[in-house]
């Protein structure tokens, strides 16, 4: 899958602004900066399409892209990012659990993490949180590029431990190469067909 026909359609601030079309909806989260717009860039084939930044916060709503006009691939801001104002991580804190929470059209949730790092407070709280929900989800591993082959066997190994992940679940990815992309394509067309509206 090579091509994917994509449209931005809205940058939401409000649960009221979201699309009200009932098509599924795949969503993208993990801390800030961890490279999640950077990853819908690799899968979509388009260098701009979400916004990149090297500076945590950038992503500030929920951005909507249609994706071949049959499921919406939604970016969320990062958590986690201590120098925006606490209104301002306070508001998106709150915007995107309602989202989760309330989205009948969420058919799961893609969870990004750095592979370099061990398990991280607020992705452990996230995971356990999308369970308790029973929201199916997919973990990314990503910035693969920066280790050796070694190197990723073993921290891979370690995240699924630390999180009770399956490594079946996962997918390791690097925005840089691509390492993973068709991979990842695949589970989430798989996510998309299991939506919680149909
Ligand atoms: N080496 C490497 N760098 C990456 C990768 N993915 C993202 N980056 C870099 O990481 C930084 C953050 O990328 P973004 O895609 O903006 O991260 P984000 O998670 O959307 O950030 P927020 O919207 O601020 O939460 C940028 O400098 C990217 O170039 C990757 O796979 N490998
Ligand atoms: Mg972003």
């Amino acid at each position: 899958m090579d091509y994917l026909e994509t449209t931005f359609v809205i940058s939401a601030h409000r649960l009221d602004q979201l699309p009200t079309d009932e098509l599924p909806e795949i969503a993208f989260a993990g801390r800030s900066n961890v490279g999640k717009s950077s990853l819908l860039n690799t899968l979509l084939n388009r260098k701009q399409l979400a916004k990149v930044s090297s500076r945590p916060g950038k992503t500030t709503g929920l951005n909507f892209f249609l994706v071949q006009q049959s499921l919406y691939f939604v970016d969320l801001p990062g958590y986690g990012y201590a120098k925006v104002g606490k209104e301002q991580r306070f508001s998106w804190g709150k915007l995107i659990s309602a989202y989760l929470e309330t989205r009948k059209q969420l058919a799961g949730v893609v969870v990004i993490m750095d592979l370099r790092h061990g398990v991280k407070q607020l992705d452990s709280e996230l995971l356990h949180w999308l369970r308790r929900q029973s929201i199916p989800f997919l973990a990314v591993y990503t910035k693969a590029d920066k280790l050796s082959g070694n190197e990723r066997t073993r921290q891979a190994a370690l995240l699924d431990a630390g999180h009770g992940i399956s490594s079946a679940d996962r997918v390791v990815f690097s925005s840089v190469n691509r390492l993973g992309r068709e991979l990842l394509l695949e589970k989430i067309q798989k996510l998309g067909e299991g939506s919680r509206a149909s």
